[in-house]
């Protein structure tokens, strides 16, 4: 049975969108960059922190896997989580108005006896914002919650001149590279039926 350790509805929406069924384990793993840690080397522990935690909960059940998964925004090396409030989340959008970021989400695969990870990186381009785009913007409360402080699904996705990558890994999980990933263990995902049902 394959369990998602997440609390976040995007990447429930996003997993259902492989046509599983899965059981959901809320697990709470501090997101805690280390000193001289790499952004790439932080998001997929943070990613294996996820799925271990869930897999504490579960490893009595036999042929139970877990995904756990990490998102974050970097700019010239410097990592942006989810803010803290709206003062923080209108800092980060400066920062990114005008230019390109990186967005880096870590899938980790594990049962008991194994592992399987993949990391995705992908380009985001901002056009200039505005004063006033920012701050109408963060008084949406759409940033907040969000790594970067923005959803290339909601609102922001005016901002957005240029996607390089993959889009449903800027969302919170990477749909091609996780289908892959799930297939390594015999989990093989299909289309969702079109009358709504699994
Ligand atoms: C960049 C970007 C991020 N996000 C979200 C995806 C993630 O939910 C969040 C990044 O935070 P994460 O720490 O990766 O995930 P989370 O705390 O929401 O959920 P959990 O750890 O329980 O799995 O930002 C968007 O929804 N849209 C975007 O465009």
């Amino acid at each position: 049975m394959l369990h998602l350790a997440s609390k976040s509805p995007r990447r429930r929406e996003l997993l259902a969108r492989l046509g599983l069924d899965f059981g959901i384990l809320e697990v709470d793993v501090p997101e805690q960059r280390a000193p001289g840690e790499s952004p790439e080397d932080y998001v997929a522990r943070v990613a294996r922190e996820k799925a271990g935690a869930g897999l504490l909960r579960v490893v009595a059940v036999s042929g139970a896997v877990v995904l756990g998964s990490d998102t974050e925004v970097v700019l010239d090396d410097e990592v942006f989580g989810k803010p803290a409030d709206a003062a923080e989340a209108e800092a980060m959008l400066r920062r990114l108005s005008g230019r390109t970021h990186r967005v880096l989400t870590a899938v980790s695969l594990v049962s008991a006896g194994r592992e399987a990870r993949v990391l995705v990186a992908s380009e985001v381009a901002f056009a200039a914002l505005s004063d006033a785009d920012i701050a109408d913007y963060a008084a949406s409360g759409e940033p907040m919650g969000r790594a970067g402080a923005y959803a290339i699904q909601g609102g922001a996705e005016r901002f957005v001149t240029r996607l390089a990558g993959s889009y449903s890994g800027v969302m919170g999980l990477p749909l091609h590279e996780t289908a892959s990933l799930l297939r390594e263990f015999g989990i093989h995902a299909r289309t969702p039926r079109a009358d709504g049902g699994a």
